[in-house]
């Protein structure tokens, strides 16, 4: 396993011990959620008694296999704890999420949770948002029109593919990756990309951890709380 693995995976394994009996627990998407549900299934071998939550397809499916019960939206109120990795996090906690393009069922899971734990190997900590370029969730009617509309904002505008296909969320939606370069006020061009017809979700999430976990490369972890 080279290094970066192993420092999602250790990041992933010191966010699940704040797992415990009884919870209701929502399930990342991603490399370094991977490790999280493989945890989790390891220890509900030892005994540990949750039910699960997914933020997308892939990750209830791993889970699944993993015999990781599940809980019906519908049967919750909140969740307890989520566990999931992030492409960005700057110095106050916000996160440019849906790389994997889960960005929409992460963020109504993450909104649900009492406590949102992000997982992350040290190269996605960064001064500014913005390196990575923002996934933005569309639906596909008039995507042609969305895309201009988000590029009016500043950035240049990608929409993700897939083996020559456009990629599809879980959802039946687009995503477009927008290139903004640094990102200034990231919770305005939250609120005034949600605002546009056709933009379903963007995948900065403002204010929503409550920890953030970091594996160093060098093995170390690093573990931030809010104060
Ligand atoms: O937001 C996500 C998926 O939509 C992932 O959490 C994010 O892309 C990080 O992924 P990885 O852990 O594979 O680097």
């Amino acid at each position: 396993m080279d290094a970066r693995t192993e420092a999602k995976r250790a990041a992933a394994e010191k966010a699940a011990e704040y797992v415990h009996d009884g919870m209701i627990v929502g399930l990342g998407t991603g490399s370094t959620a991977y490790w999280v549900i493989q945890k989790l299934g390891e220890r509900m071998k030892n005994g540990l008694k949750i039910k699960a939550v997914a933020t997308s397809n892939q990750s209830e499916l791993l889970a699944k296999e993993l015999e990781i019960p599940f809980v019906p939206l519908s049967e919750i109120g909140e969740i307890d704890l989520t566990i999931d990795g992030a492409d960005e996090v700057d110095d106050e906690w916000n996160l440019i999420k849906g790389g994997g393009g889960a960005l929409l069922r992460e963020k109504i899971i993450a909104t649900a949770s009492k406590e949102l734990i992000i997982i992350a190997d040290e190269s996605k900590v960064v001064k500014k948002l913005g390196q990575f370029p923002l996934p933005v969730e569309i639906v596909q009617f008039g995507y042609e029109l969305t895309l201009c509309k988000l590029a009016s904002y500043g950035c240049i505008t990608h929409l993700r593919m897939q083996e020559e296909e456009r990629f599809i969320t879980d959802n039946g939606n687009y995503i477009v990756d927008c290139a903004f370069g640094q990102i200034e006020r990231a919770s305005d061009l939250h609120a005034a990309l949600n605002m546009i017809p056709g933009v379903v979700e963007n995948g900065l999430f403002i204010n929503l951890a409550t920890k953030v976990i970091i594996g160093a490369n060098d093995g170390s972890i690093k573990e931030l709380d809010r104060n």
